[in-house]
């Protein structure tokens, strides 16, 4: 299923706007708006205490069906306890959750249409592999033959046929996670629920199992909801992502609108790599931040707001010696502080070295005071990456030189959050 780029959010309330603009890519075929469908899953306005403590609060969401949500976040911020709460594994303090239509807000988990895979595999360790997928089917009473022939089925479907027979003991820690994934598919659940399914599983395993628990997903056309708090999964699984922070939800979207769209810091933040320099505002499209004068994309805040701006390391531009720098902003001198190889590119720790030749501010520029003052806040550090290929032409080396460009359209403005 696939929805625009936009962010796509079920309440206002629960998201901040964006303040000043980013790149957006051309809107690709896959990214036209559908007609939307009724929501499979409604979540309507959930609170959770615990005792005096709030786990979540204002939580709405709409998930359509066949969907694949994450919920993501850092530990606590409540996406175990929201995911529970779906599954009338625990109560909500208050607000309702309708699913197909229904409202089961008060129904016990028994009586909700779900299968559910928890990190630690659950299996019965005294059960086979068979047995342990079985177990639902002889539970709603199903005819012998059928539940051989789903088992069978489903050994099939995760790719472990021949493995009926085998111990959750004889199994590797992906084997077992499969066997919990059949179970929780068994009875064709209307939602698939997932909470951390692979975190307990080595890095190779995991990549493997998240691109067939996907396909699985999207071939069975069932609606699911995964916790985790890994943002590459996230990012290469969810048709959508939920990111929560501290009990609300701070920004739903698909990943890439997460991605190169975050209506927050924190949101810019938690989500990949992202160089935050806190400033002040200059102009509406310009920003002083220490010994750098930036061009920005247009903004409202007035003369002397603080300000941040976050770009990416992967948007920063890399200047050959060659380069015709006419008309080009926001290009800074910068000091090689550190070089560390990743396997595919170098992450290139940098400390800017002057004020950035500020081009195309035109009438606005005398608005700019000189000379600037630096701001003692001020982290004047950038990580950028640069290709093992483009490394070697530029012959990059600690303490030397090395001029960038930090492209407006980039860059992205957020208010200064309160210290
Ligand atoms: N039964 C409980 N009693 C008291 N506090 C609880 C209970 N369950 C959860 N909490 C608290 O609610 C908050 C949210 O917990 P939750 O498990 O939902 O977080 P999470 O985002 O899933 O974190 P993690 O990634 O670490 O599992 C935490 O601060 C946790 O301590």
């Amino acid at each position: 299923m696939t929805y625009s780029s936009d962010d796509v959010t079920t309440d206002p309330r629960t998201v901040s706007q964006p303040v000043g603009a980013i790149h957006e890519l051309p809107l690709q075929v896959g990214d036209l708006r559908e007609e939307r469908p009724e929501p499979y899953l409604q979540i309507e306005n959930i609170h959770k205490t615990f005792g005096q403590f709030v786990a979540l609060r204002d939580i709405y969401l709409d998930v359509y069906p066949g969907e694949f949500v994450c919920l993501l976040g850092p530990s606590g911020c409540g996406k175990t306890t929201l995911l529970r709460i779906i599954a009338g594994l625990e109560q909500q303090t208050s607000g309702r959750i309708f699913q197909g239509g229904k409202d089961v807000s008060r129904l016990p988990p028994a009586k909700r249409d779900f299968g559910i895979v928890f990190q630690s595999y659950a299996l019965f360790p005294n059960l086979s592999a068979a047995q342990n997928i079985a177990y639902g089917l002889q539970n709603a009473k199903r005819p012998k033959q059928e539940i051989a022939a789903r088992v069978e089925e489903l050994l099939e479907m995760v790719g472990l046929q021949g493995f009926g027979s085998k111990y959750p003991a004889q199994m590797s820690g992906g084997q077992q996670q499969r066997i919990a994934l059949a179970r929780a598919l068994a009875l064709s659940p209307g939602l698939l629920l997932l909470d951390e399914p692979l975190s307990a599983l080595d890095a190779k395993v995991r990549v493997k199992l998240r691109t067939e628990i996907t396909q699985l997903q999207k071939r069975l056309g069932v609606t699911a909801i995964m916790v985790t708090h890994d943002q590459a999964e996230a990012l290469a699984m969810g048709d959508r992502i939920v990111v929560m922070d501290k009990g609300y939800i701070a920004q739903v979207g698909t990943p890439r609108s997460i991605y190169q769209c975050p209506n927050t810091p924190f949101v810019a933040n938690f989500i990949g790599v992202m160089n935050f320099l806190p400033g002040v505002v200059l102009t509406t499209e310009s920003m002083r931040c220490g010994n750098l004068q930036l061009q920005t994309p247009p903004f409202d805040f007035p003369a002397n707001t603080p300000i941040s701006v976050a770009i990416r390391p992967e948007d920063i531009r890399v200047l050959h010696p060659d380069d015709d720098l006419t008309n080009l902003p926001n290009v800074v001198t910068a000091e090689i502080e550190g070089i560390e190889f990743l396997g595919s590119v170098y992450q290139i720790v940098l400390r800017p070295k002057e004020g950035v030749r500020g081009q195309g501010l035109g009438d606005r520029e005398n608005a700019v005071p000189q000379p600037l003052t630096p701001n003692p806040h001020s982290q004047e550090r950038l990580t950028c990456e640069v290709s093992i290929h483009e490394a070697r032409d530029l012959d990059l080396a600690p303490n030397t030189s090395l001029q960038i460009q930090l492209p407006p359209d980039f860059i992205r403005v957020f208010p200064a959050e309160p210290s």
